[in-house]
């Protein structure tokens, strides 16, 4: 199944790469990470991301590519014999076992004797300050004590690499706190490569070190949790940032959007398209050329009745599309070109006195404007 020749000397962590059929979904990612290391897999509902932990699993066959780990090729190694750890959103306590039988049974089945086994579990239960629940069914256990026996089981076999599918899901919001700031801990003591899914952003930039972003079975983006968020690549994770986003050509002061290009936060709009004449530029702080993204974020564009005067360099006149409230701030949908959201406060809504369909005059500061090849 191995089809590439190995890189060189493959090192420590984990180098995969998951080609995968699934109905008439098709999966094609290249993950990698260094031992220690915690690797968000971030993305919309559908993306692939299950799927892709599920294939490094070996719960899902590969119609291409390779999984290894530390060195070792993985790739035909049946479920139970890769040095994995597993915690899935449904992935069940068993029932009728106490939470100290249920670490010791991954060791136990590893061959570990029983006195071994129960002793490596009951140390990860009192790492977990658990202690006291040892002998306690799951059903009489909270869902945050359920989910920390399910991590020390996971753990319990010493993997090598660990699997956590959104972990946090089914948790209630207060729970979900704790539990993440838990994981978070145990996560820096462990030494092994996690890959971590979930659909929350604060989530990925909380526990991971880097972000890997699918969409539609591929990786779309990959990086630093705060690159990720200051220079997003796609639209689906700038809107999960909570940033403006175009796409166009830097004809040197400024960029260029492209007419075609709905992204941006109300997404869909048409951001760039033609507008009084010409295609919407967007003035950027550094001389750009080529293919290029801009960003800026919603408290960046200011808003104006008339066309403001000063040293404004971004003016467009535009159609108020929609007013939420977010957070202390309310957020303006802009209709463009080109679309894009202001956060303004009360107080200037009030001032401006808009309404839905209303004209108004948007201004970004060149300085505000984050601008990256594509
Ligand atoms: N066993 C299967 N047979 C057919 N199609 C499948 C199967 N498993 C998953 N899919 C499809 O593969 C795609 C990716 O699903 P997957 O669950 O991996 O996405 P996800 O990113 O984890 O989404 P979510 O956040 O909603 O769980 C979806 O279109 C899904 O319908």
């Amino acid at each position: 199944m191995s089809e590439e020749a190995p890189a060189g000397d493959p090192g420590p962590g984990l180098d995969a790469v998951l080609r995968a059929r699934l109905g008439g979904f098709a999966l094609d990612v290249s993950l990698t990470a260094e031992p220690g290391e915690v690797l968000a897999l971030l993305g919309p509902n559908g993306a692939g991301k299950s799927s892709a932990l599920r294939a490094l699993a070996g719960l899902v066959p590969l119609t291409g590519g390779h999984v290894r780990l530390d060195g070792r090729d993985e790739t035909t190694t049946a479920v139970e014999g890769r040095p994995i750890g597993m915690v899935f959103q449904d992935y069940l306590l068993f029932e009728h076992m106490s939470a100290l039988d249920n670490v010791a049974f991954g060791p136990r089945c590893q061959g570990v004797p029983k006195a071994g086994a129960r002793a490596r579990a009951a140390e990860l239960l009192d790492h977990m300050d658990l202690s006291a629940y040892a002998h306690t069914r799951p059903r009489h256990l909270s869902g945050g004590q359920a989910q920390r026996v399910a991590l020390a089981r996971a753990l319990a076999v010493r993997p090598r690499l660990l699997l956590l599918d959104e972990p946090m899901a089914a948790l209630d919001a207060s729970t979900r706190i704790e539990v993440r700031s838990r994981l978070r801990r145990l996560l820096t003591g462990f030494d092994g490569v996690t890959v971590l899914v979930t659909h929350d952003p604060l989530e990925a930039m909380v526990l991971a070190d880097r972000i890997a972003v699918i969409e539609s079975g591929r990786v779309v983006q990959e990086g630093a949790p705060a690159e990720v968020a200051r220079r997003p690549r796609t639209a689906y994770v700038a809107r999960l940032v909570g940033l403006n986003l175009f796409r166009g050509r830097g004809d040197g002061e400024a960029v260029v959007l492209d007419a075609r290009d709905g992204e941006g936060r109300s997404g869909g709009h048409g951001a760039g398209s033609a507008h009084g004449g010409g295609p919407a530029r967007v003035a950027v702080r550094e001389p750009r050329e080529g293919p290029a993204l801009v960003a800026f974020p919603p408290r960046a564009v200011a808003l104006y009745p008339e066309h403001p005067h000063g040293s404004t360099r971004n003016v467009w006149r535009s159609t108020v599309d929609g007013i939420e409230r977010f957070g202390d701030q309310v957020r303006v949908h802009l209709a463009g070109p080109p679309a894009l959201v202001a956060d303004i406060t009360p107080a200037a809504l009030a001032d401006l006195g808009l309404t839905h369909g209303d004209t108004v005059w948007a201004g970004v500061k060149a300085s505000e404007v984050e601008c990256y090849p594509q």
